[in-house]
C-alpha cells in the first residue's frame, strides 16, 4: 500500500564493526520496499550481546558515519548512543518518531536478532510502532512463528556470511579484515588498534 509518507527504514545494530553484511541488507530492503532513506542507528549498550566488551558508543558511530557516507541514501543516527542506559528498541523507534513524525518506520532485523524479538522489552508495542523487516543470513533460520500476522516482512538479501564477531576476532589475531568491512574502517580499525589482543 502506498500512503505517500516519507518511507524510512531503521537499521538497528552494534556494529561492532559495521560490516558489508549490514550495508547489503540495507540497500536490498531499500530497492525492494522502495525506502527513501535508512536510518543505522548503532546501540548506545546493547541488551541481549553476548560478548563481554563492546566497543565505545563513538568509535562504533564513526565507523557506520564512514561505512555509509558514500550512499545518499543512508543516514546515521545517534539517539541511541545519546541516551543514556540499555539501549531498547521501543525507545530508538520513540524517538525517531518524534524526529520524523510524518515518515513510515521500516525497522530492519537479521533473522538472528528476529528469533529472539519475543525478548524484547515491550515487544507487544513495537508493532504498532514500526513496521519489521527480517532478512535472510547465512546460518540462521528465518521463522517468524513468534511475531503477529502481518508485523513482519520477509526480504532474502544476497547472502553474505560475514559477522562482526568474526571480523573482531581477526583483527584480534592480526588476520585480515579486508572485503569483509568497507576499506575506510579497515583502516580506522587499524588507526585506533581496535581489538588489538581482546579476546570475546
Ligand atoms: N551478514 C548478515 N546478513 C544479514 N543480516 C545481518 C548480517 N550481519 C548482521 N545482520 C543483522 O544486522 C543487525 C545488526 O547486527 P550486529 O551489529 O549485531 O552484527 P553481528 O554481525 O550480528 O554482530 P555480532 O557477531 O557481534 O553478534 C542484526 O539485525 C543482524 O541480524
Ligand atoms: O529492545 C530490545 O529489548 C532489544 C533487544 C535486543 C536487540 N535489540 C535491537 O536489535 C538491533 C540489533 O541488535 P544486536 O544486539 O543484534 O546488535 C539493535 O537495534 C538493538 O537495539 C533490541
Amino acid at each position: 500500500m502506498t500512503t505517500g509518507r516519507p518511507r524510512l527504514g531503521v537499521m538497528g545494530g552494534t556494529f561492532d564493526p559495521v560490516h558489508h553484511g549490514h550495508l547489503v541488507a540495507a540497500s536490498e530492503v531499500a530497492a525492494r520496499l522502495g525506502l527513501d532513506e535508512v536510518v543505522f542507528v548503532p546501540t548506545g549498550r546493547p541488551s541481549l550481546k553476548e560478548h563481554a566488551v563492546v566497543t565505545e558508543p563513538e568509535h562504533r558511530y564513526l565507523m557506520t558515519v564512514i561505512a555509509t557516507a558514500a550512499n545518499p541514501r543512508f543516514t546515521v543516527s545517534r539517539v541511541d548512543i545519546d541516551r543514556p542506559g540499555t539501549t531498547y528498541t521501543v525507545d530508538t523507534l520513540a524517538d525517531l518518531r518524534a524526529e520524523r513524525p510524518e515518515a513510515d518506520l521500516y525497522f530492519i532485523t537479521g533473522a538472528d536478532a528476529i528469533a529472539k524479538i519475543a525478548a524484547w522489552k515491550d515487544v507487544d508495542r513495537l508493532w504498532d510502532m514500526a513496521q519489521f523487516v527480517a532478512v535472510t543470513r547465512p546460518g540462521h533460520r528465518l521463522s517468524l512463528d513468534d511475531v503477529p500476522p502481518g508485523a513482519v516482512t520477509e526480504v532474502e538479501v544476497p547472502a553474505l556470511s560475514i559477522s562482526s564477531t568474526d571480523c573482531r576476532r581477526r583483527a584480534a589475531a592480526g588476520e585480515p579484515v579486508w572485503y569483509l568491512v568497507p576499506d575506510g574502517v579497515v583502516q580506522y580499525i587499524a588507526k585506533h588498534g581496535l581489538y588489538r589482543g581482546q579476546d570475546d
